[in-house]
């Protein structure tokens, strides 16, 4: 049975609804991407998330509800502590995010990682550059060693980049832990505008070069409504132009469930453009609601 775990930070989610008010769900973009995983994966595959949460009753109903969909979950339990929360904010569509996370459990989740679930040879382990933001700063190389233990022993890496300045300490840091993430990764899924502002690449093509350098086998460059561009080992290179979508409702977890398109149907070693182009598929559905989290049809 193939694994696909992922780490990271799953929050209570309010998402803005009919008449002012929000709803409240759980999302944070590496538990997004195992939820998507979940759906589109096969039965015999086994999605997996791994985090820190508290002894509280948010953190009890978030336990339910990651297992309840599927998700193997037995987190680090903190006593004490508590889940981090955000909110979404929609202008036209896009989102942004406010943030009540800087006490949350989750910053703590390299202190367990002996918890995490054990993976063999082939499966995935899944990370993001919010998993290495919220992580208390010294716990950092920790825990990339352990990644990179993992990827010794035969487990796929796979990063996205994620860049959310506002979570580090200044761009400096975080350019600097984003490269030493990537450097232990097979596969990275960065988004081009965040690359383009934070370590200035003028076009796809350069954010490639750059993360292929540092030993990525497989770069996929997510651009917004633009053409996905995909590099990797021994494949001629692929464009692939996602769906339009006439009315973005909302924008979270585009990326996230555009990640789990493509895992799901690269690792079980489907061509690169069906991949990219399930990716996109999800993605684009996923705009058209609020939250980060909807059921997706294929
Ligand atoms: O911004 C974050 O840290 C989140 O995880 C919240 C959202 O669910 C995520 O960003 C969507 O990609």
């Amino acid at each position: 049975m193939t694994r696909f775990l992922s780490i990271g930070e799953c929050m209570v989610e309010f998402a803005p609804d009919e008449g002012g008010l929000y709803r409240s769900g759980f999302a944070g973009d590496t538990f997004n991407t195992a939820w998507y995983m979940r759906q589109l994966c096969h039965p015999g595959t086994e999605v997996l998330y791994h985090s820190a949460i508290g002894d509280d009753a948010a953190s009890a109903e978030m336990t339910g509800f990651v297992r309840e969909a599927g998700i193997g979950f037995d987190p680090l339990v903190i006593p004490g502590a508590s889940v981090g929360l955000y909110m979404i904010s929609l202008l036209e569509g896009e989102r942004s995010f406010s943030y009540w996370r800087s006490a949350s459990a989750a910053r703590r989740l390299a202190e367990g990682l002996e918890a995490c679930p054990a993976l063999s040879p082939g499966d995935i382990l899944f990370f993001s550059g919010i998993t290495m933001a919220i992580l208390h700063p010294e716990t950092r190389a920790p825990f990339l060693d352990f990644v990179s233990k993992a990827r010794a022993n035969g487990i796929t890496v796979a990063f996205d980049p994620n860049l959310r300045p506002r979570l580090w300490a200044d761009g400096a840091e975080m350019c600097d832990w984003i490269t030493r993430s990537a450097e232990v990764a097979d596969v990275l899924l960065p988004s081009f505008d965040d690359e383009a502002t934070h370590f200035g690449d003028t076009a796809p093509q350069g954010t490639v070069t750059r993360y292929r350098a540092l030993g990525a086998a497989t770069v996929v460059v997510k651009n917004g409504g633009g053409d996905v561009l995909v590099q990797s080992d021994g494949h001629a290179p692929v464009h692939v132009s996602p769906p339009k979508v006439m009315q973005v409702v909302d924008s979270t977890a585009a990326g996230d469930a555009f990640n789990a398109g493509f895992l799901s149907r690269w690792m079980r070693k489907a061509p690169l453009r069906e991949a990219v182009e399930v990716g996109c598929n999800v993605s684009a559905q996923v705009i058209r609601q609020r939250g980060a989290l909807t059921r997706i049809s294929l």
